[in-house]
């Protein structure tokens, strides 16, 4: 059939044509800015990275590496002559490059067996230190039989005495333990630095004086069965001795040193066993001693920290009511937001995040956009701000997108204020009402906020509100809002997205007869525990839920984390917490129709949560169907645009079979 005009709404094949900019590096004279480019792949079905330099003068754009293959983690060596970055643009493996800026010359640096990560410029240029995963033994136990020669036989038998044996995005995991590296910045021989059965994990940080490189790990026996804790250690360059700097019960993670080697910055909190706290930023002398915290008084957590070229303050990012914000922090503790409106390069969901990095001078490079547009580069000097790339204005300059708007209700349970943001159909008149998508965001430790969302947009496109709610237990509320579910999730969450519902219906926004209910991984628990305790939504889709605690706690890739965090006590220890807390408990309440969507290799919230839902609403004759995303990951349900285009049709075709269902058939 051929299209009459210009399609003035976004669709599903327009996820193919999407472009998102993602790790800003800003080069220390502030001149340039290199960035990782995500882009819809028509032909392959696949989001493709290439890295581009933008000048910051003429915002004109040049490529560094965007030929065949991925190209990521672009790190300006410190005098800014070089780049080098990730790339598997000569197959197989990724390897590191370097790119001579003045020539425009790139060398492959290396030729290793297995991908490189965490890669750390020292500060005279002269090396680059990078981590990769040394494979070890598999556990034996018995043996096959000798094969005779030439025969073929089956792989031999996998055995295993590992907690982490599987990871969401891997799959059953390689034996081995991540170790650090040092290669020639000009190429050579690289040299392994760390050794043992522990991972010593990034990012790296050197030392001024070359001779020592930061990083973090849990050199403890117990590391196994402890997955919150970690300490920062210094590895020497040169003997490989390995020093100690924190020592406490907790995470001390991403170390960073001081331009000037006097401090190190890192992140941490103190293990509480609940189920959130604030990371914190911490400092202390270069030999780590007199700790401390700066962002104590912040009441919210820090994802990254980058000195200031003059050592005397940090930039760290926070997430703040669902928004990403930049501060500098004084190392007298003196915080000032310097940037607002970051955005990450999350593409399916209005999740918070974004990323920056700052030049000599204090000149920040953001990733930010608005709600309607995926993240673009934004420069900020002082108040100003500038747009340097525009990577979608071709694409949705022409599109009427669904807009976006900040509500807030107080929550019927306790009055606590409740904040969200409505997607409104193009072409909203006031006073319309619509049928209206509760959708529900996963952790339950995370927060939505004013971000672009493909799901929203193609739900808005069809003619729905969509309401994106942060109920208590999300992040960027505080510490107490945070752990109001400590040990109690889901639970009176489910009033907070009730009123929050009620909110829209009172706002005259959305027709109380037409309401909808989806949300993915935590936000599918809290899907599937709606439809347990209410008939109010015409029809539900939960995706990637976690069903029943029990299984969750001994199959996913966080076990001992769930049951130590999340509960506090093994499954078999408190059974009665652990169902009561389960939706599959609340099947039996269940008329809502419900389809069930699950990826095919979820390794967070396998498969087997959702095949479980599946047969008890088949069991109890409850209208459902189940889908699976053939080769999607937790993380990756949205990874390749042909399937997160088809997953939000499928839940649009679900709500719609309902949507103008007459009344008597919904009963
Ligand atoms: C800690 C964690 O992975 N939790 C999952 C159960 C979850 O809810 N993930 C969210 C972030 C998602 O949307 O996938």
């Amino acid at each position: 059939i051929q299209a009459t005009g210009p399609e003035r709404h976004f669709t599903g094949a327009d996820l193919f044509s999407l472009e998102v900019a993602a790790d800003p590096q800003i080069s220390p004279d502030g001149s340039q800015v290199a960035y990782v480019r995500r882009s819809g792949d028509i032909m392959t079905d696949q989001f493709r990275s290439t890295i581009w330099l933008v000048d910051t003068r003429s915002s004109e754009q040049t490529p560094i590496a965007a030929g065949p293959g991925g190209h990521f983690s672009p790190r300006w060596s410190p005098d800014g002559s070089r780049l080098a970055y990730i790339s598997s643009a000569e197959g197989g493996t990724t390897q590191i490059f370097v790119r001579w800026m003045e020539s425009g010359e790139a060398v492959r640096l290396t030729n290793l067996p297995y991908a490189p990560g965490s890669i750390a410029w020292s500060p005279d240029g002269t090396r680059i230190a990078y981590s990769m995963l040394i494979p070890g033994e598999s556990a034996g136990l018995g043996s096959a039989p000798d094969a005779p020669e030439g025969a073929e036989w089956a792989d031999p038998l996998d055995v295993t005495t590992a907690v982490g044996y599987r990871a969401d995005g891997q799959g059953y995991l390689r034996p081995g333990f991540n170790q650090i590296f040092v290669v020639p910045a000009d190429g050579g021989t690289a040299r392994q630095l760390s050794f043992g059965d522990y991972h010593h994990g990034g990012p790296l940080s050197w030392t001024p004086d070359g001779r020592a490189i930061l990083f973090s790990g849990d050199l403890t026996p117990d590391w196994e069965m402890d997955p919150v804790e970690g300490e920062i250690y210094s590895l020497d360059v040169t003997t490989s001795a390995i020093t100690p700097l924190t020592d406490r019960n907790g995470p001390d993670v991403n170390p960073v040193v001081s331009p000037d080697g006097r401090h190190i910055a890192w992140l941490g909190f103190d293990d509480q066993r609940r189920g959130y706290e604030n990371v914190l930023l911490h400092v202390s002398d270069s030999d780590g001693s007199n700790q401390r915290v700066l962002t104590g008084a912040l009441d919210r957590s820090i994802n990254t920290a980058i000195w200031s070229a003059n050592s005397r303050a940090v930039y760290v990012s926070y997430d703040d009511h669902g928004q990403t914000k930049v501060a500098r922090v004084s190392l007298s503790g003196s915080i000032t937001t310097v940037a607002e409106g970051l955005n990450g390069a999350s593409l399916d969901r209005p999740y918070s995040g974004g990323s920056f990095s700052v030049a000599r001078d204090g000149t920040l490079a953001i990733t930010s956009g608005p709600a309607t547009s995926p993240a673009d580069i934004v420069l900020v000097r002082g108040s100003n701000r500038r747009q340097l790339t525009h990577l979608n204005d071709d694409l949705l300059g022409h599109k009427v997108m669904g807009e976006v708007r900040r509500m807030e209700t107080a929550s019927t349970f306790d009055g606590r204020p409740i904040e969200s943001w409505l997607t409104l159909p193009p072409g909203h008149v006031e006073g319309q009402r619509h049928p209206l998508i509760l959708e529900i965001h996963g952790g339950p430790f995370a927060a939505y906020g004013p971000h672009f969302s493909t799901d929203n947009q193609l739900y808005a496109a069809a003619g729905y509100a969509v309401l994106s709610v942060n109920p208590r237990g999300s992040t960027s509320y505080g510490t107490e809002f945070a752990n109001l579910i400590h040990h109690a999730y889901p639970g009176n969450d489910y009033h907070d997205l009730m009123s929050a519902v009620d909110g829209v219906i009172a706002a005259g926004f959305a027709d109380p007869d037409q309401l909808f209910v989806t949300g993915g991984s935590g936000g599918g628990v809290l899907t599937s525990w709606i439809v347990g305790n209410t008939n109010r939504f015409r029809a539900a889709a939960t995706q990637k839920p976690v069903i029943n605690w029990t299984t969750q706690a001994l199959i996913s890739d966080i076990p001992v984390f769930v049951a130590n965090y999340w509960f506090g006590a093994l499954p078999w220890e408190d059974q009665q917490s652990y169902w009561s807390r389960s939706p599959l408990s609340l099947v039996g309440n269940v008329e809502t129709p419900t389809l069930v969507l699950v990826g095919g290799e979820d390794e967070r919230t396998p498969v087997s949560e959702a095949e479980q839902y599946y047969m008890a609403l088949r069991m109890e004759g409850v209208p459902t169907t189940l889908i699976r995303v053939p080769g999607a990951s937790h993380g990756g349900l949205a990874a390749r645009p042909s399937q997160s285009a088809a997953k939000a049709s499928a839940i649009l075709a679900w709500f719609d079979r309902y949507r103008n269902a007459p009344n008597d058939i919904m009963e």
